[in-house]
């Protein structure tokens, strides 16, 4: 995993203290860092319009003129004069070898967007609006300098972001990145070193992760002599709507659990390889409950709640009062926005609307954290969130193939299952979150076609 940063001015001026570095050399590192992206990815001949704004973020684009100058064609366009110190020595260094400026911007085939970076602390006027609208129209490879322009230091959008197929951002992840809205702004994300030593960054302290492919420990079995019983028994309880339960049935049993029962009342048609019960089994290892249950008595919901087994709360049982009395270190929740603001609002920590919750979704989740550290939450959506006492883990995997029905049910399941093998709560969401992500990922088909049957193979081929 990679860590990430909520802010990374101040690690830099720390940087520059303890290395007796300088801004110049900071920013010369950050260009050079597009630079060679460039540079590798394109050919000599390409049209490339750098666009600069008058903060830092432009000052990084006025060198990045000058460094790609007599290599492409590059034109430069400056939204104003810059306003900073570093700025003005760009300008004159890039005025000294002649770059070319521009008035107009036009089509190029590669478009740098350096007009807002973290600086971003106001609302867009006009004319920025304008621009950023107009280089979003164009049909060029795109390029954002640290970060979209007009997307802000906890990753909203104002009016309008530039739209990157990639932002190189410099020095560190930033947080902003990746919430949900930025994922339709920011494209593939690359650091740009700095020339600060990679120790420094190691040793910083931060609580926030990004999740990496090499992070998915998938539940090999390492023993021979083994039975069934070895890889735990899920009991995945079902209530009005059995399909759900029978989803995440089937992706436990794919995922490596030995045994899964449907806890069920009433007799139901279900596949074969998984067993069906009126009670929950003496051999339990771990426990789903909540995909499809619909309306459940209170005293079996509690009966359920209180075994001290690790268990699954999903879905409709974000709308039950009683959870807030055994959210303990059993439990792992995995709810979509609006479950999770039903939970927010039932313990009492915040009416607010999936909007809202949306624009601050870390906000939210610490304050949850806060109140109930024993408690692992995973927040569904296009950045998923997994959270415990005061370390997240973000998975930025995930795709717009996974929004049907369904398939936040493989994804309970996936992590009951390994909750029922024996993985402590934070690996388990960690590893099933990842295969869920990963397996959308390789299906190759098209976007809009997988199903929670195809999900369920995918990960069987992980
Ligand atoms: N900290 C450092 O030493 C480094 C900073 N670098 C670059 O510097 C950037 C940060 O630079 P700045 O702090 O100058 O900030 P920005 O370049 O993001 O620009 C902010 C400037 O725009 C103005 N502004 C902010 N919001 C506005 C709005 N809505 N409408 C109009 N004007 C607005 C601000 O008053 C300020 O003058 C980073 O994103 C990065 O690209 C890099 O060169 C690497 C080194
Ligand atoms: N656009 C998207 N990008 C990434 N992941 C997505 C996207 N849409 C949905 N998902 C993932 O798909 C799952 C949907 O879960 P959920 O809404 O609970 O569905 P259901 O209850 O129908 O099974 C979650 O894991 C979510 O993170
Ligand atoms: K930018």
């Amino acid at each position: 995993m990679k860590k990430i940063f909520d802010e990374v001015r101040s690690l830099d001026k720390k940087a520059i203290e303890n290395y007796f570095l300088s801004e110049d050399i900071l920013m010369e590192h950050a260009s050079i860092g597009i630079q060679k992206y460039i540079t590798k990815k394109f050919k000599k001949n390409e049209k490339i319009l750098i666009v600069s704004g008058t903060g830092n973020n432009g000052a990084d684009g006025i060198a990045l003129a000058r460094l790609l100058h007599k290599k492409f064609d590059v034109s430069l366009y400056l939204t104003n004069e810059p306003k900073t110190e570093i700025g003005k020595l760009q300008l004159k260094r890039a005025k000294s070898i002649n770059v070319n400026f521009v008035k107009d911007i036009f089509q190029a085939d590669i478009i740098v967007d350096c007009i807002f970076g973290t600086g971003l602390n106001k609302e867009l006027d006009k004319n920025s609006i304008d621009l950023i609208e107009k280089l979003n129209n164009f049909k060029s490879f795109k390029i954002a300098c640290d970060i979209p322009s007009g997307l802000d230091i906890l990753g909203r959008v104002t009016t309008i972001a530039f739209k990157a197929n990639i932002t190189i951002t410099m020095g560190a992840l930033k947080t902003a990145l990746f919430s949900d809205v930025a994922k339709d702004y920011v494209g593939k994300i690359k650091v740009a070193k700095l020339g600060i030593e990679d120790e420094f960054f190691q040793s910083t302290l931060t609580n926030k992760y990004l999740l990496e492919k090499s992070d998915l420990v998938l539940p090999y079995r390492n023993i021979e002599n083994s039975h069934k019983g070895t890889y735990g028994h899920l009991n995945v309880i079902s209530g009005e709507k059995v399909g759900a339960s029978i989803i995440a049935s089937m992706a436990a049993f794919s995922f490596g659990t030995g045994l899964v029962t449907i806890i069920s009342e009433n007799q139901e048609s279900i596949p074969h390889l998984i067993m069906q019960d009126k009670v929950i089994s003496k051999n339990c290892t771990a426990i789903a409950i909540g995909m499809g249950l619909g309306k459940i008595d209170d005293s079996k919901l509690e009966n359920i709640l209180k075994l001290k087994l690790p268990k699954v709360l999903d879905a409709d049982i974000f709308y039950n009062k009683l959870i807030l009395e055994y959210l303990n270190e059993y439990v792992v929740l995995t709810p979509h926005p609006k479950e999770f603001i039903s939970l927010l609002k039932l313990a009492n920590i915040t009416d607010i609307s999936i909007e809202e919750l949306q624009n601050n979704r870390f906000k939210y989740v610490k304050e949850f954290c806060n109140k109930y550290p024993d408690v692992v939450l995973l927040l569904k959506g296009s950045n998923v969130i997994i959270a415990q006492d005061d370390n997240i883990y973000i998975n930025s995997f995930g795709n717009s193939s996974l929004s049907k029905g369904g398939s936040g049910d493989v994804l309970s399941g996936l992590i009951a299952s390994l909750l029922a093998q024996g993985y402590k709560r934070v690996e388990g969401c960690i590893s099933a979150s990842l295969a869920h992500t990963l397996s959308a990922l390789n299906y190759s088909k098209n976007n809009y076609s997988l199903t929670p049957d195809n999900l369920i193979e995918g990960i069987k081929n992980l």
